[in-house]
């Protein structure tokens, strides 16, 4: 047998993976999803900034958050785009950018009366299940490279047969410093205190429709407390190492 016959070359592609990551606000969900997706070569999706694109549209539109049917009715019509490269991850509405505007204080303030509406999360959900079902195809448009999905309920709804899926998960006081340091730039008391409604009270807000404090079956909890980001990210390559053979 020539060495030529002897390569397989019916050898399945590697499974593309799919890595979900849920925890609280501030617990680094965001900034380890983005390094860890890169880190493998995979598409980075958050699911929170379609939340709050939603709420961005609703206030743009001119639909008052409190009328539940016509929130639905305006996320059901949003024409949102959303970029997965790790590198540079986009969001998009009606072609407008809205990297800056959704981080805005007025909708991580408003961001919970739309995440709580069950009729918009059942439509943000679909969307985000498409999103990730388009990269983990083989062979798909994208490449099949698989993705790292991240938010409140993506180990246990949104993608609960994801390859890997952790909870990231940190102590109230590392939350709210870590917030404060990115909103105000320093975690004095006072800064910490002013960051209290965007961590404390959304996360109270949001686990009235999503259970993303206590891990569910098969889901592996970080806890960052007590590492700093690069050691979170590790944490979280290691989870992946143990469970897929996937290394960066
Ligand atoms: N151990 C850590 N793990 C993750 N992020 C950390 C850690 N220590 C500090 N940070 C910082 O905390 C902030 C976490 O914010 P983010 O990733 O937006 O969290 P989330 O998406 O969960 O709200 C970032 O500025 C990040 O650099
Ligand atoms: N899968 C998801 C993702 C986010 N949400 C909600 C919860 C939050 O209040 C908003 C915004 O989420 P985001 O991850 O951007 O919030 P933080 O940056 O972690 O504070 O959306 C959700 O309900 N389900």
């Amino acid at each position: 047998m020539s060495d030529l016959a002897a390569v397989d070359t019916d050898a399945a592609p590697p499974t593309p993976l799919v890595i979900a990551i849920d925890g609280p606000s501030g617990s680094g969900k965001s900034s380890v999803s983005r390094r860890v997706a890169a880190r493998l070569g995979l598409a980075y999706l958050d699911t929170g900034a379609m939340y709050r694109a939603a709420t961005w549209w609703c206030l743009e539109s001119g639909v008052p958050l409190v009328d539940g049917p016509a929130v639905a009715a305006a996320v059901a019509a949003m024409p949102l785009d959303m970029g997965v490269d790790p590198a540079h991850p986009t969001v998009s509405v009606g072609g407008v950018d809205l990297a800056e505007a959704i981080r805005r204080t007025e909708i991580s303030a408003a961001v919970s009366s739309v995440a709580t509406n069950l009729a918009v999360r059942a439509a943000l959900g679909r969307l985000q299940r498409a999103a990730i079902d388009a990269e983990a195809e083989p062979g798909s448009f994208s490449g099949g490279r698989g993705v790292v999905a991240e938010g409140r309920d993506i180990t246990t709804v949104v993608a609960p047969d994801a390859t890997v899926r952790v909870l990231l998960t940190a102590d109230e006081h590392s939350r709210l410093s870590r917030r404060a340091r990115d909103v105000h730039g320093s975690d004095s008391a006072s800064a910490m205190r002013a960051t209290r409604d965007q961590v404390v009270r959304r996360d109270a807000d949001d686990s009235t429709v999503v259970q993303f404090r206590v891990a569910a079956d098969g889901v592996t909890t970080v806890d960052s407390s007590a590492l700093d980001l690069e050691q979170t990210v590790q944490a979280v390559l290691d989870i992946v190492e143990r469970v897929s053979g996937r290394t960066p």
